[in-house]
């Protein structure tokens, strides 16, 4: 995967709260963290690495009319900074990359409740009641419940383990139809599908081996989480001038209790 192309996007340089959106349409972030003293460098070097992996090999970009992201997000979290469920949204072409660098850390990938399409019982419930239909999420733990008026199950449908130098392509009805979100917490407590109703889904494409040995001899494996910085990749459909136009600005402005 490369970073965004300069030749292939006439952009445009906007200040937006929270970062600076260059001619690329970089997101660099403001204040400017050390690592991207040498942006974008950085991310061409990250790109070009042979030593990232897929978690999803079928994934890809190519449908996308020009086969290249446009835009890069950088999220800078500390240990115990998560992100609440959220879906990226239409304004993005469906699909998402994303580099991870320093901590590893768990994506959980939630799913909405249906009366119609029921989910296993333990992530068919809430965490409290909800009441619904209502959109107004007030503060991190509303939006962990739910989303735009519609319910979220309490429990993750599976959770996805980042390691640094690792690529998360998300696509599909993962994209589409499923949220994600990073909990917070600073530690990740890995355990796989015969003791957990919340699995790691990509146990068997972990770099370090030292994840399965462990869980293997004393059924999970602990992770403390210390800083992680991840490069999010995507393609934006619409763009309006002074970067407003990039969806409902969640992507670019960051997400609450950050
Ligand atoms: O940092 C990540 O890995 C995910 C970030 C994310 O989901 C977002 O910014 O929309
Ligand atoms: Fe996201």
């Amino acid at each position: 995967m490369r970073s965004a192309d300069s030749q292939t996007y006439s952009g445009y340089h906007a200040r937006i709260p929270g970062g600076t959106l260059t001619k690329n349409n970089i997101l660099i972030p403001e204040p400017l963290p050390a690592y991207c003293t040498e942006f974008p460098n950085l991310v061409e070097r990250i790109a070009n690495t042979t030593d990232v992996f897929r978690v999803q090999s079928t994934a890809s970009t190519t449908s996308s009319s020009d086969g290249k992201p446009n835009q890069l997000l950088i999220n800078e979290y500390s240990a115990g900074q998560g992100i609440a469920p959220h879906e990226d949204g239409a304004a993005y072409h469906p699909a998402v990359a994303t580099i991870s660098l320093g901590s590893a850390q768990c994506i959980d990938i939630y799913q909405y409740l249906s009366e119609t399409d029921p989910s296993p019982p333990l992530t068919h419930t809430l965490r409290e009641d909800v009441k619904l239909p209502s959109s107004n999420t007030n503060t991190a733990d509303d939006a962990a419940k739910q989303h735009n008026g519609k319910a979220i199950a309490a429990v993750p449908l599976a959770r996805v383990f980042l390691e640094p130098r690792s690529l998360f392509i998300m696509t599909g009805s993962l994209y589409q139809s499923h949220l994600h979100g990073i909990s917070f917490s600073d530690t990740d407590i890995l355990t796989p599908s015969f003791v957990s109703s919340v699995p790691i889904a990509n146990l068997p494409l972990l770099g370090n081996p030292e994840i399965s040995r462990t869980i293997e001899k004393e059924g999970s494996y602990r992770s403390e989480r210390s800083s992680r910085v991840s490069l999010t990749f995507r393609k934006v459909e619409k763009v309006m001038k002074g970067g407003l136009g990039a969806g409902k600005g969640k992507g670019l402005f960051g997400l609450a209790k950050r």
